[in-house]
């Protein structure tokens, strides 16, 4: 059933999962897979970057169990790529971690998903990314004991600086690119800058985490499922500083501060809970999310290829050049958007402000405009000036 594909080096290792496409004509009648592969739309390649670190490996399975094979493809309801679309998984590792990432292959291959055609591994991004028409892009160092966030910008921004690259050369020309690695705002605005082939519009920073959470702490504070909240804004930076925003926020399809009159805890608490879950989490955990990071990432992505539901809209962190709510340019920014189900995405003009609120978005604001100029020597806009606000933090750090 399985053909092994090793193409020569080392770093160019190659493990592919390819299902026999040439089954003799009685095989095929008899066997109902091989019936239905013949409407499946054709091949699309996926590429994952930090294959074998820990949200990569809730990811990688979860696409089976969430998107394509139980609710995707034994229910056919299309889940994040849809039932019948067949996808190669190409993982981008490090010489390092290269055994874990032939474990992961191990473990893809023998999971049997039906859509799942081919899996490869490489430590090059130029092989990775090679046609890729999505890019997750999570691999990225974490900030270790007495780093300056300066010098974790500089590592990960080199990594993003050389995967905007190659993405550039390789993929394919409208490749929807989803940074997680951290600073993902910050990553995302390097990798774009790195590709000026690739439509800025197609760089996204992960911020859908950001926005489940908001959505569990009001659903938590109304007694209503989680399902009842809509309309939610995560503004700006995936730190500290970003912004849920409750004004625009609806539950039952009611303004949340009609729901949810304790102004205060809005303002304060709630705030407060978002911005550093995931600094908790790590205390608790003793690690940074994982699981609902990776549930986040297919949720992103499925905003992207199902059309929003009417009125509502979800958040992604995105190019803000031509943004009409007066945000600054040329940074990679939360914003509510909604798609057509196309894997593009267009902002929602309908949002309002109030003081409250636009004071914390230029607050989120400053600090990428800091973060920028931070990395500028990796944009290729010139020198790096690091003046970063005392209080830039990770969600992760506290
Ligand atoms: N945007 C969001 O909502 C969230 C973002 N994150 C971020 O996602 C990232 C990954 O988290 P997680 O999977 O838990 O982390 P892990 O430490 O489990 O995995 C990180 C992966 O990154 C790779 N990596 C580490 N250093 C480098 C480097 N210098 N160059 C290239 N790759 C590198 C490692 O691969 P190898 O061993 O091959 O080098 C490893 O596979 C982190 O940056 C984290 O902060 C986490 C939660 C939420
Ligand atoms: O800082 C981290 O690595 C964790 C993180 O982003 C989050 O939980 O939102």
């Amino acid at each position: 059933m399985f053909a092994w594909q090793a193409a020569g080096s080392r770093q160019w290792l190659a493990r592919a999962v390819r299902r026999n496409h040439s089954l003799e004509a009685t095989e095929l009648a008899n066997t109902s897979l091989d019936d239905k592969t013949k409407a499946w739309k054709s091949l699309i390649n996926i590429a994952v970057s930090g294959a074998a670190g820990m949200i990569a490996n809730h990811l990688l399975f979860k696409v089976r169990i969430y998107g394509l094979f139980l609710r995707g493809f034994q229910l056919a309801s299309g889940e994040v790529f849809g039932p019948d679309q067949p996808i190669t998984l190409k993982l981008l590792g490090s010489e390092r971690s290269f055994q874990a990432l032939e474990g992961v292959a191990m473990e893809l291959e023998d999971s049997l998903y039906p859509l799942l055609r081919e899996v490869n591994i490489s430590v090059d991004p130029y092989e990775v990314f090679q046609d890729a028409t999505w890019a997750l892009l999570i691999g990225a160092k974490p900030r270790g004991p007495g780093m300056e966030r300066a010098g974790l910008l500089d590592i990960n921004g080199q990594i993003f600086a050389q995967q905007g690259k190659a993405l550039n050369e390789v993929a394919s020309p409208n490749v929807k690119v989803i940074v997680v690695g951290n600073p993902c705002n910050t990553n995302a605005l390097i990798c774009l800058k790195n590709a000026p082939n690739i439509p800025a519009k197609n760089f996204h920073a992960l911020t859908r985490l950001d926005e489940n959470r908001a959505k569990c702490q009001l659903a938590l504070k109304a007694g209503v499922f989680y399902d009842k909240v809509s309309n939610m804004t995560i503004w700006g930076n995936h730190s500290t500083t970003q912004v849920p925003d409750f004004l625009n926020a609806k539950i039952n399809g009611m303004p949340v501060t009609e729901v949810i009159t304790d102004i205060k805890w809005l303002k304060e608490e709630f705030t407060e809970r978002v911005q550093k879950r995931g600094g908790i989490l790590i205390q608790k955990w003793g690690r940074s999310s994982a699981a609902s990071t990776a549930v986040s990432i297919v949720d992103a992505i499925r905003s992207l290829v199902t059309p929003t539901p009417s009125g509502d809209w979800f958040s992604t962190g995105v190019y803000t050049t031509g943004n009409p709510y007066g945000i600054a340019e040329d940074i990679i920014f939360s914003m509510p958007c909604r798609s057509n189900g196309d894997g593009d995405y267009e902002l929602v003009k309908d949002v309002i402000f109030d003081d409250y609120l636009w004071e914390r978005i230029k607050k989120t604001e400053a600090e990428l405009l800091a973060e920028k100029r931070c990395v500028a020597h990796l944009t290729g806009e010139g020198n790096a000036y690091c003046d970063l606000p005392e209080d830039t933090m990770l969600p992760g750090e506290q």
